[in-house]
């Protein structure tokens, strides 16, 4: 299994990036001894690289073949942590490479979404990216806490 999060743009050294690299770590840390492989980033071009078709066929690019495709959609579903964690469970259990794929200022194109096998909504607010990337992060981590059974996660 192969976890792999394609984005669209650059993360600058900063507290975002600090925060996604302390989560990727948590979970890495966490994941180790449930199966769970360390999360591979994979960052594309933004805006000035062309717009959201551009921004498509560069993430067409980096999303591994045959990968559960999850877009990050506020118009996506909405899973509960452990729903998402029992969903993580079930791609590592089925030996499935996954790719949560986030997109630019623009959003992701109409055709890339319709490849999805899942859209995640995070709340039906608009979120910058940089703060998904975050959030994400942040839920992964979650959900391997909860798949070891450890009392992170207090719902
Ligand atoms: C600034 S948003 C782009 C919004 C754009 N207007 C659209 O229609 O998609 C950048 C990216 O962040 C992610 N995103 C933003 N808000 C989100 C939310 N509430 N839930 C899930 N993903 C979100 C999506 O991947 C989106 O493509």
């Amino acid at each position: 299994m192969r976890i792999e999060i394609a984005a669209v743009g650059r993360l600058k050294k900063g507290p975002e990036s600090q925060l996604v690299s302390d989560y990727l770590e948590r979970f890495a840390k966490t994941g180790r001894g449930l199966g769970l492989p360390a999360v591979h980033v994979s960052e594309v071009e933004g805006r000035r690289g062309g717009g959201m078709l551009a921004e498509a066929d560069l993430l067409s690019r980096v999303i591994p073949e045959g990968a559960a495709l999850v877009m990050m959609d506020e118009r996506g579903d909405q899973p509960t942590s452990p729903e998402f964690a029992r969903k993580l469970a079930h791609w590592r259990d089925s030996a499935r490479d996954v790719c949560f794929v986030i997109g630019g200022a623009d959003g992701l194109a109409p055709d890339l979404r319709a490849r999805a096998d899942w859209q995640i909504s995070l709340g039906r607010m608009v979120w910058p990216h940089m703060l998904v990337r975050v959030m994400l992060a942040e839920q992964l981590y979650r959900a391997a806490t909860i798949l070891a059974g450890s009392p992170y996660h207090r719902a």
